[in-house]
């Protein structure tokens, strides 16, 4: 571990000194394409527009025999496209695979300067966060870049949640890190073969009902795989200054079970999801957005706590400092993603003029 003193030193010379605070963007919905697929790429201006981000995907589901025509076509339609307010992510292969140094090294050198962040998958512990982090101040010093590349990783392995706060301590450029739930079951020998999601057998039920005879029903209630994850996650993150985000949700029909992953990960805390299909933009913009009332309602407790300080009866529900900083947050996110979404914007606006008469 470096010393405090030189955790915000360029590791390199040459290379822009590190952030020292994570840049809050609006980052509902990471949407994944593979930069090697001429369907997908075809499909990048009217999608950029639509997402907070967009990734091209070097990893997994991208076949090993396209490895670098993904790479070669992120690299050209970076060049391309204009990303207005968009950002541009990318995930590179894992450490230990063939292509990770090459893909640090063209899309660092090549579009550096438009990379906001790269997602460095199954990550096991700050050693993989040092050796991404000298390796990409090495690239930006070659290639002139005046602004830090930022990291996240993927908590996919055992190793990772067990080393999750260290990792997410790990460097001024770590941004965040997303839930990767399929390689994570695979890494734990969990018995899912789903991408996310939950499962009917992972389940609670009730105690028989006094006086019902055997066999009477006994309803039961499926269970969420991924909370103590999550809740691991959104900690170590929150502690850190990161954010936290739920990754992907492989059943691509199911848009019902989609939202109901997505939104406990919002309740819980993360800030947005992956979509990996057109379809699952419009779930995470839904769902990784306050609803118009539960941001009037925040508003509402912040004007009446005045300073923050002391306590106030609405409708009556106590409010007291802790709630005002509950309020915040929720008033906090509707302002930055109202800045970039101007339809919430009305939507927020309207919900707390009515929530004011
Ligand atoms: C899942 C898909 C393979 C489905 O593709 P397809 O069968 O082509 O679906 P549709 O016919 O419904 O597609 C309709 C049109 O939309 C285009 N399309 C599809 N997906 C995308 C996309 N992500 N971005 C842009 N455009 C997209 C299709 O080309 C069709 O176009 P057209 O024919 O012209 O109308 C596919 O969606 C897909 O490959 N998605 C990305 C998958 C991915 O990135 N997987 C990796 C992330 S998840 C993971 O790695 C696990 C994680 O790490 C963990 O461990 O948990
Ligand atoms: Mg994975």
């Amino acid at each position: 571990m470096r010393s405090a003193k030189d955790f915000f030193r360029p590791l390199a010379v040459g290379a822009p000194a590190p952030v020292r605070d994570v840049p809050f963007r609006p980052s509902r919905m990471i949407h994944f394409f593979d930069p090697g697929n001429e369907k997908m790429a075809a499909k990048v201006p009217s999608i950029a527009p639509k997402v907070d981000v967009l990734l091209g995907n070097l990893e997994d589901a991208v076949p090993a025999d396209r490895k670098e025509a993904a790479r070669a076509g992120l690299v050209k339609i970076a060049r391309a496209t204009d990303f207005g307010d968009t950002q541009l992510w990318t995930r590179v292969n894992s450490l230990d695979s063939p292509w990770a140094l090459d893909d640090l090294l063209t899309l660092g050198t090549e579009i550096g300067g438009k990379l906001d962040v790269v997602m460095v998958p199954k990550v096991e512990g700050a050693h993989d966060i040092h050796y991404v982090d000298r390796l990409l101040a090495q690239i930006e010093a070659k290639a002139g870049l005046t602004r830090p590349i930022l990291v996240h990783a993927i908590l996919e392995t055992a190793a990772g949640v067990g080393n999750v706060e260290e990792i997410a301590a790990a460097s001024p450029r770590m941004q965040g890190m997303s839930l990767g739930p399929a390689d994570l079951a695979a890494s734990r020998r969990m018995k899912t073969t789903r991408v996310g999601g939950g499962h009917p057998g992972y389940l609670v039920r009730e105690d028989p009902a006094p006086g019902a005879g055997e066999g009477a029903p006994r309803p039961t209630y499926q269970q969420d795989l991924w909370h103590y994850t999550i809740a691991r996650m959104v900690d170590a993150c929150a502690a850190n200054g990161i954010l936290p985000y739920y990754g992907p949700f492989g059943d691509i029909q199911d848009v019902t079970g989609c939202e109901d992953q997505f939104r406990n990960a919002f309740l819980l805390g993360c800030v947005g999801a992956w979509s990996l299909h057109p379809v699952q933009i419009d779930i995470a913009k839904r769902v990784f957005s306050p609803a118009p009332e539960d941001v009037a309602w925040a508003r509402r407790v912040i004007a009446a706590m005045g300073d923050g300080t002391g306590a106030v009866m609405i409708d009556g529900k106590m409010q007291d400092d802790a709630t005002y900083k509950q309020c915040q947050v929720v008033a906090g996110l509707a302002d930055t993603l109202a800045a970039r979404d101007p339809e919430l914007a009305g939507a927020y606006a309207a919900a707390t003029e009515e929530a004011a008469r």
